[in-house]
C-alpha cells in the first residue's frame, strides 16, 4: 500500500509540474472579475468541481454548480468553468454552446486542448494527465481517469490559494464563518 501511495504522489507531481499554470492564473483573474462563477463537470471531474465551488463560496465568490436545483440561469457577465478530461462529454459540450449563446465566458480544464469543448472556450487550462480514454495507452497504476480527477482537484485548490494570496483578502475566521453550520 505504501508503495502504491508513493507512486500516486509521483504521478501527480509529474502531471502538475506540466500543468498550464500561466492559464490557471488567468482563470483566477477571471474568477475575480466576473459577476458569478458556474461550474460544470460529470462524474469524478464533477466532484472535483463541486469541491472547488464550495471553496469559492468560502472565500467570498458567488459560485453555482450546474445541475443543482437552486442554480440560476447564466448570463453575459458570468463565467462557466467546465472540468472535462476528454473535453468531449456531450452534456458539457451542450452547456458550452448554451453559455456561448448568452456571451458568458467559458474556461475549460482538460487534457485535450484540441477538443469540441476547447473550441467553444475562451480559456483552456491543460492538465497533462491520463483520462479514462487514454488509460490503456499511458502509464499509471490508477484506473480510468483517476489521475486527471485528482490533478484537477489539486490544480483547483492551487487556484483557491492563489486567489487568497493575491486577489481576495479573506482571513481564516471569515472562511470559518461561511462554512455551513447545518452539520
Ligand atoms: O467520472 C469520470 C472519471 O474519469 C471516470 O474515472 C469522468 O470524470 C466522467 O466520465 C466525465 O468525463 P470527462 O468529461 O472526460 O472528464
Amino acid at each position: 500500500m505504501k508503495e502504491h501511495l508513493s507512486t500516486i504522489l509521483k504521478e501527480l507531481e509529474s502531471v502538475l509540474s506540466g500543468a498550464d499554470t500561466y492559464s490557471a492564473e488567468k482563470l483566477a483573474e477571471k474568477i475575480n472579475r466576473v459577476d458569478r462563477v458556474f461550474i460544470a463537470g460529470n462524474g469524478r471531474s464533477g466532484l472535483a468541481g463541486k469541491m472547488f465551488a464550495m471553496r469559492l463560496m468560502h472565500i467570498g465568490y458567488k459560485a453555482y454548480v450546474v445541475g443543482e436545483t437552486i442554480t440560476p440561469s447564466i448570463s453575459g457577465d458570468d463565467l462557466l468553468i467546465i472540468i472535462s478530461g476528454s473535453g468531449k462529454t456531450q452534456t458539457l459540450a451542450h452547456f458550452a454552446k448554451k453559455a456561448n449563446e448568452v456571451n458568458s465566458e467559458i474556461a475549460l480544464l482538460t487534457t485535450n486542448t484540441d477538443s469540441p469543448i476547447a473550441s467553444e472556450s475562451d480559456l483552456v487550462i491543460e492538465v497533462p494527465a491520463v483520462t479514462k480514454a487514454t488509460a490503456h495507452e499511458r502509464a499509471t497504476i490508477q484506473p480510468l481517469g483517476s489521475q486527471f480527477d485528482q490533478s484537477a482537484h489539486l490544480l483547483l485548490d492551487g487556484i483557491i490559494v492563489y486567489l487568497l494570496e493575491h486577489l481576495t483578502k479573506e482571513d481564516h475566521e471569515a472562511l470559518q464563518k461561511k462554512h455551513t453550520n447545518l452539520e
